[in-house]
């Protein structure tokens, strides 16, 4: 296997993904840029695991190509053990103990480091000697990082890996991975309800909703996207009037709308002038009013309609 010192790339091009008549992926064409953390975003059901799985080659597309490294996973002896994709639902060897799960992992995975299997065996506190079966939630969403982490797979897809960890071992796989990736560049794609959390990580951003490609840009360009702007009713109206309006929160005479859509030239002077307040919005508030019902249920993009709550 060639082993690249920046990852894996990937590429979709039209991909369906059908189950009976459950459309989980529809038409989806996407890029995943070798060497980046990428979130893989989106609400329950809207695909992410449906797409880790097709890069996992554990599934073919119903329709469409998948590309990873420039090459069809399926079947694919040079690029399959380049790929790790861990779930939380874990795909470990239930009855056998966490010692015996590393040895089967890493004799399949030629990058596979011990060493930092050890040191994240230590940092969760796992026993090499206990079976999975016997391991709490947490402790098994631990070991599923562990295998993923050490794999140091070009590919690694980690898919809501760190639900069941409590907050302080949840901070600390931020960090491990952080520094791991660092010194061990790849192609990281992370899925997660914790947006707040994992939004520091990340460096492009892709949202699913019901199987179709909402956003997928890097992260510093759709945080700068999002902007709040806060101030009296009237003032607020006609600041934001002609914009792709996401959210309206009125407290008192004070309206707070967060709006999508970059700031132009002599907004900030005009902003002041008019005793308004510009700041950022948070990843996590900016995925929820992206994909509120009302909002992708009619129009989505620049065009968008407007949502008062
Ligand atoms: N094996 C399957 N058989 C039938 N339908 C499936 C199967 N796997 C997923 N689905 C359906 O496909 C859609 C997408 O599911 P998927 O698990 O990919 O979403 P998700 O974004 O990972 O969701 P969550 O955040 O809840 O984990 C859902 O409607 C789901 O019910």
């Amino acid at each position: 296997m060639t082993t690249t010192t920046t990852g894996w790339g990937v590429e979709l091009r039209g991909v369906t993904q059908r189950y009976d008549d459950v459309v989980a992926l529809d038409d989806v064409t996407l890029t995943v840029r070798p060497g980046t953390i990428t979130g893989l975003l989106g609400r329950n059901g809207s695909g992410k695991s449906t797409l880790g799985s097709l890069l996992a080659a554990f599934r073919r597309p119903t329709a469409g190509c998948v590309l990873v490294d420039g090459e069809d996973p399926w079947e694919n002896e040079r690029v399959v053990p380049g790929i790790c994709f861990v779930r939380e639902s874990g795909d470990v060897l239930e009855d056998y103990p966490l010692k015996d799960n590393l040895a089967y992992v890493s004799g399949a995975r030629p990058t596979f480091s011990h060493e930092l299997a050890g040191e994240l065996m230590d940092l969760f506190e796992l026993d090499p000697r206990r079976k999975p079966s016997k391991l709490s939630r947490g402790k098994k969403s631990a070991f599923g990082i562990v295998l993923g982490l050490a794999a140091r797979a070009p590919l690694t897809i980690l898919d809501e890996v760190h639900l069941g960890l409590d907050a302080p071992s949840r901070y600390a796989f931020y960090e491990t991975l952080l520094a791991d990736y660092a010194e061990h560049p790849r192609t990281l794609i992370l899925s997660s309800h914790l947006i707040g959390e994992i939004e520091q990580l990340l460096e492009d951003v892709v949202v699913l909703d019901r199987g179709r490609v909402l956003v997928a840009q890097d992260a510093e360009t759709l945080r700068a996207e999002g902007l709040a702007v806060t101030g009296p009713a009237p003032a607020v109206e006609q600041f934001v009037a002609g914009r792709d309006v996401l959210a309206t929160q009125r407290l008192g005479g004070t309206v707070r709308t967060t709006v999508r859509g970059a700031l132009v030239e002599g907004d900030e002077r005009r902003a002041r002038d008019a005793g308004l307040d510009l700041g950022p919005v948070p990843l996590q508030d900016l995925f929820v009013h992206l994909t509120d019902p009302q909002r992708t249920g009619s129009t989505v993009g620049p065009a968008g309609g407007e949502v008062d709550r």
